[in-house]
């Protein structure tokens, strides 16, 4: 099977080189060229826009930073749209809200294409493994002829529906793992203020009801300031702001995540957008320095 590769970032590099390693013919593109070179020696073949990876693969799937690049790839000079036509399928798995994957839906049905959107979980080691969770909506029949990749990328992949069931779960997904990674940054916080180990609190959090993966392997690279970027923090803080517009949407109120969206916000703000989410952090370390020295 030929693929098109759009988009080379953390995720995107993980997932071709995946492709590439289980036998695929892979076929890449990413707005900084010069990122395709290390693909190119796994093996893949460079193109130099999108619309001419589209002409030359039948499926093309993107991994992009956020809407804005998800439209800009696809409706730009040079774009996806330029090309696609009867009998290609487009595959987003980037995380966007349900607008932008409708608008791209419909721009790419117009012209003759197949669209899905099929955003993920996990993240950097889970994409270099093959066992991200696939979470699909959109053309059946796309999803069912784009399975053989799938089994490549995930341990499982979900077909949740029409264009927009995708991105909402995913956001949903990631407005809990958000909200999470704040709970547990104050809880460190809290355990060291209040003259405990940190280093016993993650040891009595294994043990218990709320032991997850997360903690297990963020906290000890959190207790060293380590933040290596697995899923950067910009990227965390672009969710928390499309999962709050969709409790807007549906009235639901989210004081708990619009409180770690702050924080997500701080964190930027302090110049931590590029590093792992799990500086946030050190933004609360910071918001409780200041609580204490005003007292
Ligand atoms: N990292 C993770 O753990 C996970 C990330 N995701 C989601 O996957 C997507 C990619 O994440 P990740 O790989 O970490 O992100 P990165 O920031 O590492 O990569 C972003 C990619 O988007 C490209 N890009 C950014 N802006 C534009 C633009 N205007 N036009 C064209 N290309 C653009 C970048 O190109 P360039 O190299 O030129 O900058 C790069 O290829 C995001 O939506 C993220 O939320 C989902 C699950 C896990
Ligand atoms: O969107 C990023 C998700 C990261 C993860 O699921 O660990």
């Amino acid at each position: 099977m030929e693929i098109g590769f759009l988009g080379l970032g953390i995720m995107g590099k993980a997932m071709a080189v995946n492709l590439l390693r289980h036998g695929f013919k892979v076929t890449v593109w990413n707005r900084t060229l010069s990122k395709c070179e290390e693909l190119a020696a796994e093996g893949a073949s460079i193109e130099e826009t999108p619309a001419a990876v589209i002409k030359k693969c039948k499926y093309t799937i993107a991994m992009l930073s956020d809407p804005s690049a998800a439209l800009s790839v696809v409706f730009d000079k040079d774009g996806v749209l330029e090309v696609i036509c009867d009998g290609k399928g487009y595959i987003d798995m980037s995380t966007v809200d349900p607008d932008t994957s409708l608008k791209i839906s419909e721009a790419i049905e117009h012209k003759g294409g197949y669209f899905l959107e099929a955003p993920v979980s996990g993240s950097k080691k889970p994409a270099e493994d093959g066992q991200l969770v696939i979470l699909a909506a959109g053309k059946k029949e796309l999803y069912e002829e784009i399975i053989p990749a799938f089994d490549v990328l995930g341990k499982k992949s979900f077909y949740l529906g029409q264009v927009g069931n995708g991105a909402k779960m995913k956001l949903v997904v990631n407005m809990i793992m958000g909200s999470m990674m704040n709970a547990f940054s104050e809880g460190l916080c809290l355990a060291d203020r209040s003259g405990l180990s940190c280093q016993t609190l993650l040891d009595v959090l294994d043990l218990g009801g709320i032991a997850n993966p997360m903690f297990k392997m963020k906290g000890p690279t959190m207790l060293q300031s380590s933040y290596s970027p697995a899923f950067p923090l910009k990227h965390q803080q672009k969710d928390m702001r499309l999962a709050l517009a969709l409790g807007d949407e549906n009235a639901v109120s989210m004081p708990v995540a619009a409180a770690a969206n702050e924080a997500f916000k701080k964190a930027r703000s302090l110049g931590l957008g590029d590093l792992d989410f799990s500086a946030v952090y050190e933004a609360v370390k910071v918001a409780e320095g200041s609580a204490s020295a005003t007292k």
